[in-house]
């Protein structure tokens, strides 16, 4: 399905609301995090990330992201704890990025922004049925966050930066077997959390945020593959693939808890 918004700059995130009305809602994602108006919360437990059995089916560029999917199975890796009341299982991680590497993430922290931000999203399997339920349900989906900034080439992401040339086309989709995506989140797990939404349409507010405050450290060369992906088709004039980023949307009140002090 062609859709019918994009990232440019005549069907990009100023656009979305005419297609989109809860674009101009009260728990609309990305935020700037302003650490010194966040709120430690000694009620949040740790967070618990259970990826021992990742079956990673496939990598697939749709279009605005480039998306790694699991299977949709019993064991599949799972989340709890945190901010969280049940388990979600992860569906799929993919990525935001920018044209260079000073700017590219959708949150923003005092008004700091990274080359990129890796979304792993997980849906509330308690709860819900399936997923297109769970992410239309206000404690549905929760996605966990991680920041990008250059610095050392990141092993771990290698698997999937060297598999990006398989999926440079929108619509294509290449094998990625057991890619366990524990390597991708950060040594230290502090994190803030606040209750959002999508940041793509259709911008469901129906999403736990919990983004770690500690970036990963990922090659210059690497964040460079990311930018030779194409929002076009085979056969179609070039875009490429930069800039799929959502601005800061305002906080409406909204309260942003930090796991620590
Ligand atoms: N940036 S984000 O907020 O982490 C983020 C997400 F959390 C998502 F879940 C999706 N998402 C969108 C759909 C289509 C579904 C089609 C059926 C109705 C629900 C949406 N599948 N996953 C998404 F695209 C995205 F960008
Ligand atoms: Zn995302």
């Amino acid at each position: 399905t062609s859709n019918c918004w994009g990232y440019g700059e005549d069907d990009g995130p100023f656009f979305w609301h005419k297609g989109y009305p809860i674009a101009q809602g009260n728990r609309q994602s990305p935020i700037n995090i302003v650490t010194s108006e966040t709120v430690y919360d000694s009620s949040l437990s740790p967070l618990i990330v259970s990826y021992e059995h990742c079956t990673s089916i496939s990598i697939s560029n749709n279009g605005c992201s480039v998306a790694v999917e699991y299977a949709d199975t019993e064991q599949g890796p799972v989340i709890e704890g945190g901010p969280l009341s049940d388990a979600y299982r992860l569906k799929q991680f993919h990525f935001h990025w920018g044209h260079k590497d000073y700017h590219g993430s959708e949150h923003t922290v005092d008004g700091k922004t990274y080359a990129s931000e890796l979304h792993l999203v997980h849906w509330n399997t308690s709860k819900y049925q399936t997923f297109r339920e769970a992410a239309a349900a206000s404690d549905g989906l929760a996605v966990l966050g991680v920041f990008l900034e250059a610095g050392e080439e990141h092993q771990g992401l290698l698997k999937i930066t060297d598999a990006l040339n398989m999926v440079k086309f929108k619509g294509r989709t290449a094998d990625l077997k057991e890619f366990n995506p524990k390597c991708l989140l950060p040594k230290n797990l502090k994190y803030w959390t606040y209750p959002g939404s999508l940041t793509t349409p259709p911008l469901h507010e129906s999403v736990i945020w919990i983004v770690f405050e500690e970036p990963i450290e990922v090659a210059k060369k690497q964040m460079e593959k990311f930018r030779m992906l194409l929002f076009s088709q085979e056969e179609e004039d070039e875009k490429f693939m930069e800039n799929n980023f959502r601005p800061p949307q305002p906080l409406k009140g909204r309260q942003v808890c930090a796991s620590y002090n």
